[in-house]
């Protein structure tokens, strides 16, 4: 009999439902497998804004440092929750098929409000990414803090006075608890790595890397890994007004990466289209462009305003 694998995960509906599927994957394969719910801090403050907790991988240290004391074997993250540096000893072993990568408004009545220049809108997200873009477009809305997992977000949108909460589709639909009152912004640039799941464990642990092979989507990981290479490359943090969305069409890869000034005032954007075969390196170097186009003074703002 195999070791039975030991899952960790966060115990939100939507860490759960993520890590059930990478336990029916591992199933599928042969393997056992057991969760392991773990608490993490980034769920327990749910007040403050991520950006002011300021700890980078709020939501993945708890499971990381679970990892490192063998009290689990792998973690099921959101890949866009994940910090660009890895504790030592840990790997991404595979990253699962992405779900829809869009962002998603959820409004209270109806979205007339987004077509009336005079109006000022309350629109509640905690993300700095979705308020830089949202005021960029928006400028004369409000924006409002808005923290806590996806079913705790839907709560407050329904208490509070406000026009529209911004989320994740992905997030949403796969709980099944996207509402009637919503519409993909198709405009907004998601966050890297949005909507796509990864699955780390412990670099010295060959059997969980082997087991955690089969479940990796290459196309998934190529598009996943650029994204981050561009985040990582102009700041490395996970609260910063960073996007950047790749995927593959045909045998072409194309890019779009984006920069804004936390206010919104100023947007970079650096677009790519390469064979997806030669995409290497095109996420580090499209950063660089984006420096080049002005960017370094951005981030150096953003440094200083985030301490
Ligand atoms: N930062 C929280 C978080 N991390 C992953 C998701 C949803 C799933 C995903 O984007 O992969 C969410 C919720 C949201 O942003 O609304």
């Amino acid at each position: 009999m195999d070791k039975v694998i030991r899952i960790g995960t966060r115990e939100s509906q939507l860490a759960l439902w993520q890590a059930n599927l990478v336990k029916d994957l591992l199933t599928a394969n042969g393997h056992s497998a057991t969760l392991v719910p773990i608490k993490s801090d980034g769920d327990i403050d749910l007040v403050t804004p991520l950006y002011e907790i300021g700890v980078q991988g709020i939501f993945t240290k708890s499971l990381d440092a679970a990892m490192l004391a063998d009290r689990i074997d792998i973690a099921v993250h959101s890949y866009k929750d994940v910090p660009t540096q890895l504790p030592k000893g840990l790997m991404n072993a595979a990253v699962i098929e992405r779900g829809n990568v869009k962002d998603l408004l959820v409004y209270k009545k109806d979205t007339d409000f987004l077509s009336d220049t005079t109006y000022a809108a309350n629109i509640a997200t905690s993300s700095i990414r979705r308020k830089a873009q949202w005021l960029r477009r928006f400028p004369q809305h409000q924006l409002h803090n808005l923290r806590g997992n996806v079913n705790t977000r839907l709560q407050k949108l329904a208490a509070e006075n406000w026009d529209a909460a911004i989320f994740a589709a992905a997030g949403l639909e796969r709980i099944n608890v996207r509402p009637a009152n919503s519409v993909i912004l198709d405009w907004m640039l998601p966050a890297p790595a949005q909507g796509a799941i990864v699955v780390a464990c412990r670099e010295n642990d060959d059997h969980c890397r082997e087991a955690l092979l089969p479940l990796n989507h290459d196309e998934t990981a190529l598009c996943t890994g650029i994204e981050r290479a561009f985040l990582r490359t102009l700041l490395g943090g996970c609260t910063t007004p960073i996007s950047a969305y790749a995927y593959i069409d045909g045998n072409q890869l194309f890019f779009e990466g984006n920069l804004c000034s936390l206010n919104g005032d100023r947007s970079i954007t650096v677009t790519r289209q390469v064979p997806a075969a030669e995409a290497e390196g095109i996420g580090k170097d499209a950063a660089q462009e984006v420096l080049d186009k002005g960017g370094d003074v951005i981030i150096e703002e953003i440094r200083n305003a985030q301490g």
